[in-house]
């Protein structure tokens, strides 16, 4: 049977890599740096435009009544922040925008796409490296067309592992985060290791670079095409407690296989975050 998404999931392959093209050539003026929720939390007029354009060319051609919208930059403007059953475009333009800004060389496009909650694909191109990860669901994950899978160690002591810092930078918060990465070094890990962007993080595990990835605080636009693409290669995604994933939670853990997951999560020093789908008010 003909996937009823299968077009949706081409345009967003083609509109991720012309966004991409976007940021590459604006990567080579003067970038001027504004910041949102802190003031390591940086946006650029980049940001802006290439979610316009992305937006703008899935609402040409899809419709806008039909589908719903989720951007990072939309929501910083006041857009909601949330699942429905509807289908439902998460996009994140620039991820990560610290290393646009700086010229390090991980920047992704990333596009998921649900439906009934349910996360039917995800695109990240990261664009600096010109490499197109992909997957739809139950159909395998690819990067550049090639088949990805995670690794297969399952001892801890045999696994590199990313964690990222985040924006938030209240010192209880910094305390706990580099408390639990010295807990995860210690245990001992191969290595710690980060690119600074979650979705191209997670792409490392897809391919089986490294074994996992956690983090407190990232949003559903960082995760979600991330998110299939880790699952279709094989990996799992939790909560950082160990319960099931949930994408709203701003709190995940990706990893090759669920020994190697459980056993980072008993490490893990939980702080609270405000949901991304909370009354505004909370937020
Ligand atoms: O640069 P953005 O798109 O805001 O995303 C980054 C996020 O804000 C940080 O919390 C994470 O640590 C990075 O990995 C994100 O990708
Ligand atoms: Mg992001």
């Amino acid at each position: 049977m003909e996937d009823p998404w299968q077009k949706a999931y081409d345009f967003a392959v083609a509109v991720a890599r012309k966004a991409g093209a976007e940021i590459r050539k604006a990567g080579e003026s003067e970038i001027r740096v504004m910041t949102k929720s802190s003031t390591v939390d940086l946006v650029t007029k980049t940001d802006e435009r290439v979610e316009k354009i992305i937006i703008g060319s899935l609402k040409e051609e899809f419709g806008e009544g039909t589908h719903c919208f989720i951007g990072e930059e939309s929501v910083a403007k006041g857009e909601p922040c949330i699942l429905t059953d509807k289908p439902t475009w998460i996009i994140d333009p620039v991820d990560s925008t610290t290393n646009f800004v700086h010229g390090f060389p991980f920047v992704a496009v990333s596009i998921a796409f649900a439906v009934n909650k349910e996360l039917e694909f995800g695109v990240v191109y990261s664009c600096l490296e010109d490499k197109m990860y992909k997957a739809q669901r139950g159909k395998g994950a690819f990067c550049d067309d090639e088949p990805i899978q995670v690794s297969d160690v399952k001892d801890i002591n045999q696994s590199i592992i990313i964690s990222e810092h985040g924006t938030d930078r209240s010192p209880e918060k910094v305390t706990k985060i580099f408390s639990t990465i010295q807990k995860n070094l210690c245990i001992p890990v191969h290595g710690l290791r980060g690119s600074g962007t979650a979705a191209t993080n997670m792409c490392l595990v897809a391919t089986g670079a490294v074994e996992a990835l956690f983090e407190i605080g990232i949003h559903c636009w960082d995760i979600a095409a991330g998110a299939v693409i880790v699952k279709e290669a094989g990996g799992i995604l939790l909560d950082v407690d160990g319960e099931p994933f949930d994408l709203m939670s701003r709190r995940m853990i990706s990893a090759n296989n669920e020994t190697i997951a459980k056993r980072i999560i008993k490490e893990i020093e939980i702080f609270p975050v405000v949901r991304d789908d909370a009354p505004i008010e909370k937020k």
